[in-house]
């Protein structure tokens, strides 16, 4: 049985006059990829070495300059990974790694031991300041949980100093995370960190860095803001320390927390891919950037082919991207619905290449990302008229009138509802054809001959072996006055349309050149009776006569 009253809110600072609800964001953050360590503790079967290299050659493919590569005191493999990436000098110049371990000496003089001979590391050292924790779990009082992190700090200054003796040219960087700084009372956090720093004597030129986690996401983001707000505001040398953030998702906002607490003065955010991470995952990375990205921000990571990077993501974690996620998901740039549909279509055939993006249900440009337009839109039962025309438009080059969409949006509708799902470009495009164009069994049109006298035109036409004549003061007009001329029926012309077709043609040699048709729309009106005729002929004048003979006859 569900009973909110066994939970209670997390205390949250009162600020008085918060800030960063007044900030906007003009800048990307210091990303640290935390994939292969918070990430790789997630799963059910941690990643092997080969997997390990193959998600950090990715990451250092997109652009991540900052990568937490493990905790390499934890296991034989852990330790082998941090050798690995050092012994076969895999680390770039301008990329740090960094390292996390417990406030405990024999964890720390092993973490050491993994990093020798690297260039530059950061040395990540945490212990949890919740109540719940210090209560429960290590059964401190606040000063000794403090005694902890201030002796975690001093073991992280001293091997790092006894490393220097062998190692004179590892540059150390320091890293101190209150765990689950979210369920801390910050002011005791601020304490905390306070005499990490005295320990570590940081300066604006050799900053700490101070990583304060959501380690389990339990307030909204706009109080987490506030926590981070009140601790910056509150700590007595920010200047000498990157404030870096690191939320979880338990309660679904880890991206929306890390966006507000850059408002909130933050430089630096830890989070994962796609989100992996403990229970509901780490702050994905890929969504935070993205929406940087889509305000017009650069967001220093190159996420424009999630083609290469998603499976890679998805081989080392065992996890499939849901369709859905934000940015990348298979299906988050389709539009299904009849009104998306139109409005889609409606604004991509009104944006400039140069022009800012200006698309109704499209926050940003699908082919930023690597995908096309042809994805965009797909045809179900739930579309309408423009879902149709922006597919026969996009695959197959023909701009439909809207009175041609409007005839064919019952018959494309049918075909979805017997079909039962999304309807193939291919179908749609037999659909339209069966239903418009005219082939030759249904009509041989062996020669035409126009003559122009004046304004009237005389068309003498052969259709299926018997030869049709008419004039009037165009083509169309001298082709419905030979209809008349032969079945006595009075046929008017409502709406017409044409234009060129380009087809690629394959020739003998094989080499593949454009080909230019004609296409042709006719819209008839025969006594009660509305008709559309479509044809595609090599010439205008035969696509009209061919469509309005289709039209006739429809
Ligand atoms: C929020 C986070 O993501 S934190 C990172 C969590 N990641 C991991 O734990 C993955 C890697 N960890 C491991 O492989 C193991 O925990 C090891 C090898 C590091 C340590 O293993 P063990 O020594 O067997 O201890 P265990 O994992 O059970 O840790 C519990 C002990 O460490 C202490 N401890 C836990 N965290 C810390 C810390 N940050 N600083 C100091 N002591 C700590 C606990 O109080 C407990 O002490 P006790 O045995 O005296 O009761
Ligand atoms: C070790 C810390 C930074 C962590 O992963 C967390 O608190 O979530
Ligand atoms: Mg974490």
């Amino acid at each position: 049985m569900m009973n909110p009253a066994k939970y209670q809110r997390t205390p949250t600072p009162q600020l008085s006059n918060r800030q960063w609800p007044n900030n906007f964001l003009t800048k990307a953050p210091i990303w640290v990829s935390v994939d292969l360590r918070d990430g790789n503790q997630a799963l059910a079967n941690p990643m092997t070495v080969e997997q390990k290299l193959a998600l950090w050659h990715q990451l250092i493919a997109m652009g991540f300059k900052t990568i937490e590569i493990g905790f390499p005191s934890a296991s034989q493999l852990e330790f082998d990974f941090t050798r690995r990436l050092i012994e076969e000098n895999l680390i770039p110049d301008d990329v740090t790694v960094q390292v996390l371990v417990q406030a405990r000496e024999h964890l720390i003089e092993r973490t050491y031991e993994s990093l020798q001979g690297v260039k530059q590391a950061v040395i990540h050292v945490y212990n949890t300041t919740s109540i719940v924790q210090r209560e429960n779990v290590f059964e401190k009082t606040k000063d000794e949980i403090k005694a902890m992190a201030v002796q975690g700090a001093k073991w992280v200054q001293e091997y790092a100093l006894k490393a220097a003796k062998t190692n004179p040219h590892s540059k150390w960087i320091f890293q101190y995370s209150p765990e689950s700084f979210s369920q801390t009372e910050t002011d005791y956090a601020v304490e905390v960190c306070q005499a990490v720093m005295d320990v570590w004597q940081p300066t604006p030129e050799n900053k700490c860095i101070l990583n304060l986690p959501a380690t389990v996401e339990s307030t909204s983001p706009n109080r987490f803001a506030d926590q981070v707000e009140y601790f910056i505001t509150h700590l007595k040398n920010r200047e000498s320390a990157l404030i870096s953030i690191h939320t979880h998702n338990d309660r679904g906002c880890a991206v929306a927390a890390a966006e507000l607490s850059l408002l909130a003065g933050a430089d630096r955010i830890e989070g994962t891919l796609l989100g992996n991470g403990e229970r509901t995952g780490n702050m994905d990375i890929v969504t935070l950037a993205m929406n940087l990205y889509s305000e017009g921000i650069d967001p220093e990571l190159d996420l424009s082919q999630p083609n290469k990077w998603v499976p890679v993501v998805e081989e080392v974690t065992q996890i499939q991207t849901h369709p859905r996620h934000p940015w990348v998901g298979d299906v988050v740039y389709t539009a299904y619905s009849g009104s998306h549909q139109d409005a889609i279509r409606k604004c991509l055939l009104k944006q400039k290449p140069d022009a800012p993006w200006n698309v109704a249900y499209l926050p940003i440009d699908p082919k930023d990302v690597g995908r096309d337009y042809e994805a965009i839109i797909r045809v179900n039962s739930q579309s309408g008229k423009a879902g149709s025309a922006f597919v026969l438009a996009q695959e197959y080059g023909l701009n439909l009138p809207k009175w041609v969409q409007l005839d064919f949006a019952p018959i494309a509708q049918n075909l979805a509802e017997k079909q039962g799902g999304v309807v193939s470009h291919k179908d749609l495009y037999s659909a339209f054809s069966e239903q418009y164009f005219l082939t030759e069994n249904n009509i041989q049109i062996n020669h035409y001959h126009l003559d122009r006298e004046g304004e009237i035109e005389h068309l003498s036409l052969e259709v299926n072996g018997e030869i049709w004549q008419g004039s009037g003061t165009g083509t169309l007009s001298a082709l419905c006055d030979a209809w008349h001329k032969r079945t006595g029926h009075s046929v008017d012309v409502i709406d017409y349309a044409e234009h060129a077709l380009h087809t690629l043609d394959e020739s003998p040699n094989g080499e593949q050149g454009k080909n230019a048709q004609a296409m042709a729309y006719v819209y008839l009106q025969q006594d009660d009776r509305r008709t559309v005729g479509v044809a595609i002929a090599r010439d205008t004048v035969s696509a009209m006569v061919m469509a309005l003979l289709k039209g006739l006859n429809a």
